[in-house]
């Protein structure tokens, strides 16, 4: 873990080297003090020389002026780096999301991932900046008070270090503790927010039913298990600094008591005896320093921790090393014994073998849940196969690059997703970069440039969070003349009308009509007067594909297909 950790600071060595430089000559700085101290008392002092002293005075405050210089850089240029490597973190996180497959996202809590993505690496930076330099630090002034202390007299030192080790201990102790609570923490934060994700984006769901009530009491849970994990991190957090405080006075006073003796009996000098106590406090400096930054320590590191969970999560549908990047796909579907399933337990689809040819409209009809969305994922792979294959153009998908395979089909959806922008933006998520006179054309084609002229701000009109402030019929608009602009080989319609009224259905049935046209088109539908243009109806029932063929063809057979047809006849 150290390692992957070291690995961000690559790109930021000359940052790095400036920093640590300057933190390791500030330490030793820090390290002169005591000694120029003690050669002020026990050398200028005695001789009286009032010009030496006020020499050194200068000398000591021009050092002082660098150490300040040098505490500037360190905690610009130090904090620089820290935030440079949090960035470069979310930034490889964030592209990593984008890769992770739908069943990653089917398992995973939108809030739960935004609280990974910004509340676990908020402390990275701070301990990715003071880490490597403290703890070089730290072992440097241990290390060098204690020689300093040794030259200065051998027994007094060596009764000051009996109880380091004890403060060293508890010091490490209680981050260890504290890392794994702050760990559970960021997972209740992570409960926390995707709670308020739930209830902030289904607030109409909750005041229609009413369950204002029912709600808080699922957020007070979750606020309370956050409260009670915070408390007993700083349980932890207060325990480390009462214990470590009195520790580290009880060694002051112990020193002061055994100087001085010392100093009674002349074994020591005065001055000697004001270094000593003096690197005293240099020598605890390094762990009341990790005592001081006891919380974003352990906060870094267990972000750090949940940060590589997600980046090492591989996504389960990628491109094969030999896929191959097509342009242009003519839209000859083919499914091959495709066999697949959600989880572990039963197959959603078994031994399928189906043949769409390119231009062609095929409708999916058939009892809820039987798979008929699920068949349609398969093609711009959502989700792999689990057995068997799907070709398009007799090339199995698998064999074409992910991306280049998604621009070939277009999807259009019952429950359109909208960003919350304005309509020019929406329309032009289907071409990045498309010119003025596309969006309008595909607005004319979709039948919303009327809509849209008669909004003040046209096409800059602000559509709410997932297009809130538009109708039904409109989203369905907005999302068909995004596909205009898309001009894909191959279209997925996925239940689009049937939540519209009979008028606006009709209107937009031209729409996608004239949008299937010269495509390979799948339809999902429920509503069987909306797919009667279809060249051909597949009827998915559980068992597979049990009939198909045209509207009056299965309607003669008197299957699943006449009996589906009857009973919305009769509703
Ligand atoms: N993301 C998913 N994870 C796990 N199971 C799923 C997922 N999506 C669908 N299923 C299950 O797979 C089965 C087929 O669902 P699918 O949505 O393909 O059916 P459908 O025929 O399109 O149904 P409907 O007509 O009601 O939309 C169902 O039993 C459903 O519960």
């Amino acid at each position: 873990m150290l390692r992957r950790f070291f690995s961000y600071y690559k790109p930021y060595k000359g940052l790095f080297i400036l920093d640590f430089t300057c933190a390791v000559v500030a330490g030793v700085l820090e390290l002169g003090f005591p000694l120029a101290v003690n050669q002020v008392v026990d050398k200028l002092l005695p001789a009286g020389n009032w010009q030496w002293i006020l020499w050194a005075c200068a000398g000591l405050l021009a050092v002082y002026a660098l150490n300040s210089v040098l505490n500037f850089v360190v905690t610009y240029w130090g904090h620089k780096l820290g935030i440079n490597i949090e960035t470069d973190m979310r930034k490889k996180m964030f592209e990593h999301l984008q890769k992770l497959s739908f069943r990653f996202y089917d398992n995973n809590k939108t809030g739960q991932l935004m609280s990974r993505i910004s509340n676990d690496l908020l402390e990275i930076g701070e301990v990715a900046h003071h880490g490597p330099e403290d703890l070089f630090i730290a072992v440097m002034t241990l290390i060098g008070a204690l020689v300093l202390m040794l030259t200065i007299n051998v027994k007094l030192a060596l009764l000051t270090f009996v109880v380091a080790p004890l403060l060293l201990w508890i010091a490490m102790h209680f981050n260890r503790k504290m890392t794994v609570t702050f760990r559970r923490m960021m997972g209740d934060l992570a409960d926390f927010n995707a709670r308020v994700e739930d209830n902030i984006g289904g607030i109409r769901v909750v005041q229609a039913f009413a369950n204002e009530t029912y709600e808080k009491q699922l957020f007070a849970e979750n606020n309370g298990r956050f409260r009670l994990t915070k408390l007993m991190a700083y349980k932890i957090m207060a325990w480390n600094i009462s214990l470590s405080y009195i520790l580290m006075r009880f060694v002051t006073v112990f020193v002061l008591v055994c100087g001085t003796f010392f100093v009674i009996r002349g074994e020591i000098t005065n001055g000697e005896f004001i270094a000593f106590v003096l690197l005293t406090n240099v020598f605890l400096a390094p762990i009341q320093k990790i005592n001081s930054v006891i919380e974003s320590y352990p906060k870094g590191i267990a972000g750090f921790k949940r940060y590589i969970e997600i980046i090492d999560t591989e996504p389960e549908v990628a491109d094969a090393s030999d896929a191959i990047e097509i342009d242009h796909l003519r839209g000859d579907i083919r499914y091959d014994a495709v066999t697949f399933g959600y989880g572990e337990e039963a197959q959603v689809l078994q031994q399928i073998d189906l043949t769409i040819r390119a231009g062609e409209t095929v409708a999916f009809v058939g009892p809820s849940g039987a798979g008929k969305t699920t068949l349609c994922s398969l093609l711009p792979r959502f989700y792999d196969v689990t057995g068997g294959r799907v070709t398009i153009d007799g090339m199995d998908i698998r064999q074409i690059q992910l991306s280049s395979l998604r621009r070939q089909i277009g999807i259009v959806q019952q429950d359109v997703f909208l960003f919350a922008g304005t309509i020019r933006e929406n329309i032009a998520y289907g071409k990045l970069g498309a010119s003025e006179a596309e969006i309008w054309e595909a607005a004319r084609r979709a039948r919303l440039e009327e809509f849209i002229r008669s909004q003040p701000e046209g096409l800059e009109t602000v559509i709410g969070e997932r297009g809130v402030k538009l109708s039904g019929g409109q989203k369905q608009r907005l999302a068909i003349a995004r596909m205009f602009l898309k001009n894909p080989p191959i279209l997925i319609l996925d239940e689009a009308t049937s939540a519209l009224d009979t008028e606006t259905e009709a209107a937009i049935q031209a729409s996608l009509a004239e949008l299937s046209e010269g495509r390979t088109t799948l339809v999902i539908a429920h509503r069987l007067a909306t797919i009667k243009n279809a060249d051909r109806i597949i009827v998915v029932t559980e068992q597979g594909i049990a009939e198909q063929g045209g509207h009056e063809e299965l309607l003669a057979v008197g299957g699943v297909y006449s009996r589906l047809h009857q009973a919305q006849f009769r509703s």
